[in-house]
């Protein structure tokens, strides 16, 4: 059967107009819509019959911020792509998107090529929830130290996500990159452990003293962020009550310090934390949380012996107990075990049930029993024929991850010339703080020194570099001391540098759940963030494949004479 739009139209308003409904992409991911990300979808479907406005204006990162001005191809037979989506909840509460003004002036940058200006990013406030950390029932304590750190108000996944985990469910968290979901676990654990937690009867007769949650990460930097995270909220004079395990540093001084300061949280790699555990340095028998972040990654098999052991003994006492003659289900209510990634595929949700007690999905806004998800079935894609075919059913664990506020190109480029174009792309963007995704380590350095011969702040960060390397590295990048990070498929997930304003794919990457990882190192928290993937002409199939599947415009584009200028495409689909 083949659907026409104006059928793909009713569909997406029917799914709109109720407030959530499953829908299932290819590779088995899941796919929950709720009701803004249905409008979205809505809108991409109706991508190709949009009006046309107007044709000439020039977009620059910095225009972006109040708003966009696209500059179209002459040749083109325009078809209105660019302007800005409505946020999440605009669209929830059918706010009229902001018309975005297109006659303005084509902009060059005045910027010397080597400056670093760091700024600030606006950050989108319909991200946040309706309800105040004191409403999601935090302890006071608690509360007046997220005031300290200048945190007032909780997103809409650490909302939905708090009064769940402190209602000791064991739960799998899936909200878009950059949405908060490290604090959505967070708080909840500091809720319950530690000098901010909530006080209880039994707090002069607690005799607790080893580790009580176990969060682990699938890689160094992604686990040391969370320790700062954790850090930040303990504050100065508690914060060696978080221990960080993570590979590439000193083993035993970590075992020494894990001795000598007791810490209630670890943080950590799979591989760091299992070998410390088999080597009987850390005890995590007694621990009520263990945390997996980025849950998919972690699931795959390059960390399926690490994980297996973390599954099995984190939270799980160890003999002969009462417990073990209960069965299985009474051994898993000893933990309670929080899953968490922006794509969170099937194949998760069947480990969160076998592993979780009546464990439930918690989405920004949506919160559903596991049980209640029935295996996915491919959903149509406006020029969907075969609703049974994968190739035309759409990613969609991939499409949840991406937030609203990204706007997405490709470019033409031959492979010798890429260089060129990512820096002609970063001045006609005027980008201050860009993050450049590579697939090999070798050709990333080349990259590195061409930035920097001709003038442009760059750097590098893969695995090859070590722990001490690698952290100096995101510093001075955090810091605005290089406005060019290159890298590889290591700092593509998890990664928070909040003013990253640009992410550039100098190779393609492997499928769109890559794609969505890497684009949503900027965007961060509803800020607005550009996408631009350089590709030969030969790759274009790829990228068009992709934006099939991630159901969002990435708009061919060039960049000449200091402005971007946005092609047409025919064939959108
Ligand atoms: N309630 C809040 N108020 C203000 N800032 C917040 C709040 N919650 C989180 N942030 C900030 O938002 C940024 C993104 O948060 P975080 O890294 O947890 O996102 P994420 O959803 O885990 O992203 P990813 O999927 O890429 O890992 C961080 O800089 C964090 O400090």
């Amino acid at each position: 059967m083949r659907l026409t739009v104006g059928q793909v139209h009713r569909h997406v308003l029917a799914l709109a107009s109720s407030r959530s409904c499953f829908v299932l992409g290819d590779n088995l991911p899941l796919r929950m819509l709720s009701l803004p990300r249905a409008v979205r979808f809505h809108q991409t479907a109706w991508l190709g019959t949009e009006t046309v406005q107007d044709k000439s204006a020039s977009l620059t990162l910095a225009s972006l911020e109040g708003q966009n001005k696209v500059e179209y191809g002459k040749k083109e037979k325009a078809t209105r792509i660019g302007g800005p989506k409505p946020s999440s909840r605009a669209s929830a509460l059918k706010v009229k998107p902001k018309v975005s003004s297109f006659n303005s002036k084509p902009t060059k940058s005045t910027l010397p090529k080597s400056a670093v200006v760091k700024k600030t990013l606006k950050i989108d406030e319909s991200l946040f929830s309706a309800k105040s950390f004191e409403e999601l029932g935090l302890p006071p304590l608690l509360i007046d130290r997220l005031n300290k750190e200048g945190l007032s108000t909780p997103t809409e996944v650490q909302s939905a996500a708090i009064p769940i985990i402190s209602q000791k469910h064991d739960a799998v968290i899936q909200s878009y990159t950059g949405s908060g979901k490290t604090l959505a676990y967070l708080l909840p654990i500091l809720s319950e452990i530690g000098p901010l937690k909530r006080p209880t009867e039994q707090d002069g007769s607690d005799k607790r003293s080893g580790v009580e949650a176990v969060i682990v990460a699938p890689s160094r930097e992604l686990g040391m962020q969370i320790v700062r995270e954790v850090e930040k909220i303990l504050g100065p004079n508690d914060k060696r009550l978080v221990q960080q395990l993570v590979g590439g540093a000193n083993r035993s001084r970590q075992e020494e310090a894990l001795k000598k300061n007791k810490p209630l949280i670890v943080v950590g790699t799979p591989g760091r934390i299992s070998e410390i555990s088999a080597g009987g340095k850390l005890h995590t028998h007694g621990c009520r949380f263990l945390v997996l972040d980025e849950v998919d990654q972690l699931l795959s098999f390059n960390y399926r012996e690490d994980m297996h052991r973390i599954l099995e003994h984190v939270g799980r006492k160890s003999g002969t107990s009462s417990r073990d003659i209960l069965g299985p289900l009474a051994r898993r209510s000893e933990r309670q075990t929080i899953l968490v990634s922006a794509t969170i595929p099937f194949s998760v949700i069947r480990a969160a049930r076998s592993w979780g007690h009546d464990p439930v999905l918690v989405r920004a806004m949506s919160i559903v029993p596991l049980d209640s998800i029935t295996v996915p079935r491919p959903v149509l894609s406006q020029t969907d024929a075969n609703p049974n075919s994968p190739s035309n059913s759409v990613n969609q664990a991939a499409v949840d991850s991406l937030p609203p506020s990204l706007e997405h190109y490709y470019c033409i480029s031959k492979a010798q010339h890429k260089v060129d174009t990512l820096r002609r792309c970063i001045h006609a963007l005027e980008a201050q703080t860009v993050i450049a995704f590579m697939n090999n380590t070798k050709p990333l350095k080349d990259v590195v020194f061409k930035l920097e011969a001709r003038g442009m702040k760059a750097t590098e960060l893969h695995g090859d570099l070590g722990k001490l390397a690698r952290s100096t590295v995101l510093k001075k990048f955090k810091d605005g001391e290089f406005r060019v990070l290159v890298t590889n498929e290591l700092s593509a997930r998890g990664l928070d540098v909040p003013e990253c304003d640009l992410v550039i794919n100098l190779d393609l990457p492997t499928d769109s759940t890559h794609y969505a990882h890497r684009a949503g190192r900027t965007g961060r928290l509803g800020r607005k963030g550009t996408v631009v993937t350089i590709c030969e002409e030969t790759e274009t199939f790829v990228v068009r494949k992709m934006r099939k599947q991630l159901a969002v415009p990435i708009k061919p584009c060039e960049f000449t004479e200091g402005k971007l200028l946005v092609h047409n495409e025919e064939d959108v689909e």
